[in-house]
């Protein structure tokens, strides 16, 4: 049983009893989401993290929103990737692949991965021009407000420090405000080489869920959710999209609050 501990801020918190219940409710939140905007654009524009938000998504490959869902609807794209080859194992895409992609019958073309022929520079380069050809071609939105892509949905993790994407604690790249998709040479946690989405997209999302997993990330869920804002913002606590933001926790993540 979900329960909700939103406080005045406009995130809602849902915390549940296992991370099982968490990825059954995560599964029934995307699968709204895809009806809803399948339904209002014909499209759903779902972004995707790696790391333990992959495991969180195995309901949704599963009846009844296997069936249920209309896949080839979906446009699939990376919040941040690691400049390796996509059969590397530290590739967010092979993730996303093995976990869900290879489980659906999403069209290939609506699978937006990065060109892992480039470099970290050129590859975020070559991406964010992806980006901006599916904003021609209408399949992505733009935000009346800020003028970044908007996409229906960002389903995201959370690092043990308080990173997302791979925006991470102290760095200046958390700080971009032009560049739709930039990259990092050196990442505090491997590999070194990434591309990442920078704020300003992240926060112009219609919808973000982040969810999370564990004891291990207990101290940070209470750090982001908690009062004291005295210390430099974490990236977690940056996430504050035009749309609707939930916390997706399992009780271990949430027992400091
Ligand atoms: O390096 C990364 O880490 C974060 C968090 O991963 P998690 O396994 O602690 O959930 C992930 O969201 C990001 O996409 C990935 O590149």
């Amino acid at each position: 049983m979900a329960e909700t501990v939103s406080g005045e801020s406009k995130a809602e918190v849902k915390v549940y009893d296992s991370d099982e219940e968490l990825a059954v409710a995560l599964a029934k939140y995307t699968a709204d989401l895809s009806e809803k905007f399948c339904k209002e654009r014909d499209v759903f524009t779902v972004v995707v993290s790696g790391g333990s938000l992959i495991k969180s998504l195995r309901k949704l490959v599963e009846p009844p929103y296997i069936d249920s869902i209309d896949w080839s609807k979906w446009h699939v794209f990376w919040v941040d990737e690691r400049v390796v080859p996509k059969d590397h194992p530290d590739s967010n895409y092979l993730l996303a692949y093995d976990g869900f992609l290879s489980k659906i019958p999403i069209p290939a073309g609506n699978v937006h991965a990065i060109n892992d022929a480039l470099s970290a520079e050129a590859a975020a380069d070559d991406y964010e021009t992806c980006l901006r050809h599916l904003v021609k071609s209408k399949i992505l939105d733009i935000s009346e407000e800020s003028g970044f892509p908007k996409f229906d949905v960002m389903l995201l993790g959370m690092g043990p420090d308080g990173h997302v994407a791979s925006l991470f604690p102290g760095h200046p790249l958390v700080h971009e405000k032009a560049k739709w998709v930039t990259f990092i040479k050196d990442s505090p946690k491997p590999p070194p080489n990434r591309i990442t989405f920078t704020f300003p997209v992240i926060n112009s999302s219609a919808n973000i869920a982040l969810a999370i997993v564990g004891a291990g990330k207990a101290d940070v869920v209470h750090k982001s959710l908690g009062d004291d804002k005295s210390s430099d913002l974490l990236p977690v606590q940056m996430v504050s999209p035009e749309g609707e933001l939930v916390w997706f926790l399992d009780k271990d993540a949430a027992s400091k609050l």
